[in-house]
């Protein structure tokens, strides 16, 4: 089998070395083994400096996040991208956020929205239809065999894409575009490396020079907190958690945040306005990222079994009730 360095995340992962042992890391292989769509020829699997082994295709036997391949599944991942290019814009971004940072639409713990979320299939993914619970247990047991120790780590993969819910018609029922997909700030030039960045065109705020430049409304160094963010199940779940006072370390708070930032955290797009903490923090986002991508697999979690360590990890994170 070929051993492709994944050198994107190999400085980060010099730091990691210690703690991940290689045969601590196969827990994602494991998962794709078993669904059965490896094959030792031609060579599937990714290992990278930290002994972390990714799967080269994902379940539909498709490379991750091939949003240029053929077939009926991207159509409508393109039309979903479609949609969000040419309708979030700053002023969509900030109305939103107004709107639900009242909390008012409901009062539930973490886990009864864990729940909830087996009902939400998510329309921008290429790579996993399987309900969205799947997902997040998924994300978090593989992460959870790797870094054994970061206990927040784990609840935050596993409340990573909570937000979802706003899809649901008890939180607004947004559309997709408003919820899912990556996701890219608002008041300056679009990023060449944004998924069917052609669609932007259409975008009202193209309209507007003041928002067309590298920096736009920003200064240079501002830290991402004081940046319009395109809106969507990280910011909503960054916001609940935060006014529900969570004691998530902000790593955590960061990852739910911008783990669909991709032109970000895969591409390098927009770190000039990044300041010295969200420096920091992308360190984390960075390590998380693997676990979140190719973690997505057919091969189901028993949620049974792994329901009490979560539940302890919430109670320790979390009160007994948020409001959403
Ligand atoms: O399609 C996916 C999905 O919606 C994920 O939850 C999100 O985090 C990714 O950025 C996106 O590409
Ligand atoms: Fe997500
Ligand atoms: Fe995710």
């Amino acid at each position: 089998m070929t051993i492709l360095f994944d050198h994107n995340v190999q400085d980060i992962e010099e730091d990691e070395t210690k703690k991940t042992k290689q045969n601590d890391v196969d827990a994602v292989t494991d998962l794709v083994l078993e669904a059965g769509f490896l094959h030792p020829d031609p060579p599937q699997l990714q290992i990278s400096s930290s002994g972390f082994i990714a799967p080269v295709v994902n379940a539909f036997g498709h490379a991750f996040r091939a949003y240029d391949a053929q077939g009926q599944r991207q159509k409508g991942v393109e039309n979903f991208y479609r949609l969000n290019h040419i309708h979030q814009t700053f002023d969509f971004v900030k109305r939103m956020r107004e709107e639900y940072s009242k909390l008012d639409k409901m009062e539930m713990s973490i886990w009864e929205c864990c729940e909830l979320l087996n009902e939400v299939v998510d329309e921008s993914d290429p790579d996993l239809d399987e309900p969205q619970i799947e997902h997040l247990l998924q994300t978090a047991e593989a992460i959870r065999k790797d870094y054994p120790d970061e206990d927040w780590l784990h609840l935050t993969a596993l409340i990573h894409d909570l937000g979802k819910v706003l899809l649901l018609p008890k939180f607004g029922g947004l559309p997709q575009w408003a919820v899912v997909g990556d996701t890219h700030p608002l008041g300056c030039a679009f990023d060449e490396s944004i998924v069917h960045h052609k669609y932007f065109i259409d975008n009202p705020d193209c309209q507007n020079p003041a928002y067309n430049t590298k920096n736009g409304v920003y200064e240079e160094g501002c830290g991402l907190d004081n940046v319009t963010i395109s809106w969507g199940h990280d910011d909503y779940m960054y916001l609940v958690a935060k006014e529900n006072k969570t004691k998530l370390p902000s790593s955590g708070l960061f990852i739910i945040r911008y783990h669909s930032f991709y032109p970000l955290h895969r591409c390098g797009a927009y770190t000039h306005l990044m300041n010295d903490e969200d420096k920091a923090n992308l360190k984390w986002l960075h390590i998380f990222n693997k676990y979140d991508l190719y973690s997505k697999s057919k091969v189901r979690v028993d949620v049974e079994k792994v329901k009490p360590y979560y539940l302890t990890l919430i109670k320790k994170y979390f009160p007994e009730k948020l409001r959403w």
